[in-house]
């Protein structure tokens, strides 16, 4: 599915100087976010930082949300995630997209002007109405969870 989202470019760089977000081929879910620094950063072991793309959305549409999720080679293979694990933008948000990096791994990481540092998933969102009961009608897991019903 495709939906058109109102973007602001708010640092002159992105579309001149670093491609705007982009599908990298046709299944790709995610938009490579990029770091939007006026110089290279190094992430010390342990340090978080919280760094603009350059960029705003407004999604517009509260059965939509975007995730910003961390890229699995940065993860991985240097310990570089997300300080908030996931982020999540509201559809009414409209202020700077930022990347909160934490460098979770024992070495210390640069991060140049423009890097792919995270990607951005669009998401569909359901808005719960609550409806208050007494009880629920029953159900195979009940109120197991937790890991009870084992590894295996
Ligand atoms: O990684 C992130 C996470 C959030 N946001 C923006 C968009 C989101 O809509 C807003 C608020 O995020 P959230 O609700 O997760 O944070 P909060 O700590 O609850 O702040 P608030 O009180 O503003 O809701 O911050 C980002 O730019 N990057
Ligand atoms: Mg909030």
């Amino acid at each position: 599915m495709k939906k058109a989202i109102d973007l602001k470019i708010l640092d002159p760089r992105i579309g001149r100087d670093f491609p705007l977000p982009a599908y990298a081929t046709p299944g790709s879910a995610g938009l490579d976010l990029r770091a939007c620094l006026e110089q290279t950063l190094v992430l010390a072991p342990g340090q978080t930082v919280l760094i603009p793309t350059g960029i705003a959305i407004h999604i517009g549409d509260a059965n939509l949300c975007a995730t910003i999720l961390p890229r699995s080679g940065l993860g991985h293979k240097h310990g570089i995630v997300l300080g908030n694990l996931v982020g999540l933008i509201d559809s009414d948000y409209q202020g700077p997209l930022m990347v909160s990096m934490w460098n979770r791994g024992s070495d210390s990481f640069s991060i140049e002007p423009g890097d792919r540092i995270a990607q951005l998933v669009f998401m569909p969102v359901v808005q719960a109405e609550f409806n208050l009961v007494e009880g629920f009608d029953s159900s195979e897991r009940g109120e197991g969870g937790f890991g009870h019903s084992g590894k295996q």
